[in-house]
């Protein structure tokens, strides 16, 4: 879907970006994960022309993207930010209503629009339509924020570091509902952020970056086993490699079916095998039973189990 092949961006003759080699494909969640000042938003800014490339070209559904008319090539993509942008004096119905309304939409269409994604963020609440941003909180004017990017359905969405100023909890509910945004309406999704935890959780294709360069990029499982260099171990935490790829598999896929246990409260298998160490350790025990989300049984999870996976994906 987006593709750059040697694109260089310059300021004032210092590259803020070299020779970027990357591919976003279509309907894929692509993460941008690299330190401060390592070229990540001037990734993004290229992609929908808020910032020119120098050189090199950069493909836009396999369109040049010089080649696309600005306004026509932002109609197409939804660019969600930190600071949020949204217009004070506008209530929310008008903000997320923007560019619908630029496009010409009837008003009938519009409004359910609105409604429609204020569900889809969790603000369904009748209160929220009709407030202004100053009465909401960080999380519900980041969550207004998606939404207004995701208006007219854009065929990309763009987000930097969207969820970067809030609290951790709020920062994880959003973090899934935007994951869940992502599976239920196939659109391609970039974003970028420095935390590592975030860019494990929500990549589909994990691209890491440092001074404006590309390090490696591939499924977050290659690039947790098999780091290419020592700056990417680094990057993912070095001793900690073995517990983030345990954060990326669920239970489900590790228990011994068939075996079942009494007397200890079973575990969900949807729970990532991270959570389940954490179970372990709290419960002193070598075995923990796995139930379905509707409760049926469907094994049991031994821990020496767990503990040899982790060693065999380690670099
Ligand atoms: N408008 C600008 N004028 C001059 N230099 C800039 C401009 N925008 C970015 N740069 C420089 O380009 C480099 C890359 O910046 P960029 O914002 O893309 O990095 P980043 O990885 O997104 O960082 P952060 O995580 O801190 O936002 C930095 O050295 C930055 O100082």
């Amino acid at each position: 879907m987006i593709e750059f092949n040697g694109v260089s961006k310059y300021y004032d003759g210092v590259a803020a970006v070299s020779d970027l080699n990357l591919h976003c494909p279509e309907g894929a969640f692509t993460v941008l994960l690299g330190s401060s000042g390592s070229g990540k938003s001037t990734t993004l800014k290229m992609i929908n022309r808020l910032e020119p490339h120098d050189s090199g070209t950069l493909l836009f559904g396999g369109q040049d993207v010089r080649r696309i008319e600005v306004k026509s090539l932002r109609r197409r993509i939804g660019y969600a930010i930190q600071s949020v942008g949204l217009f004070p004096h506008w209530t929310v119905a008008r903000n997320i209503a923007t560019v619908p309304s630029l496009l010409g939409w009837e008003r009938a269409r519009i409004e359910a629009r609105i409604d429609e994604l204020l569900a889809l963020l969790g603000l369904e609440d009748g209160r929220f339509r009709n407030s202004y941003p100053h009465q909401l909180s960080g999380g519900q004017q980041q969550r207004v924020g998606v939404a207004r990017a995701l208006a007219a359905d854009p065929e990309v969405l763009l987000m930097d570091e969207p969820f970067g100023a809030l609290d951790p909890v709020t920062r994880g509910s959003l973090q899934q509902e935007v994951r869940r945004i992502h599976q239920l309406q196939g659109r391609t999704f970039v974003l970028v952020t420095h935390d590592v935890d975030e860019a494990l959780l929500l990549a589909d294709r994990l691209v890491v970056m440092d001074q404006g360069r590309v390090i490696q990029q591939g499924s977050p499982a290659e690039l947790l086993t098999r780091p290419a260099t020592p700056f990417v171990r680094d990057f993912f935490g070095g001793s900690e490699l073995g517990v983030r790829l345990l954060a990326r598999r669920a239970v489900g896929q590790w228990l011994r079916p068939g075996e079942w246990l009494e007397g200890v409260e079973p575990i969900d298998e949807q729970m990532t095998l991270r959570e389940a160490l954490s179970r372990f350790v709290e419960q002193g025990c070598q075995r923990l039973p796995v139930k379905s989300a509707s409760g049926e049984r469907r094994g049991v999870l031994h821990f020496c189990d767990l503990a040899a996976q982790e060693q065999e994906s380690m670099p």
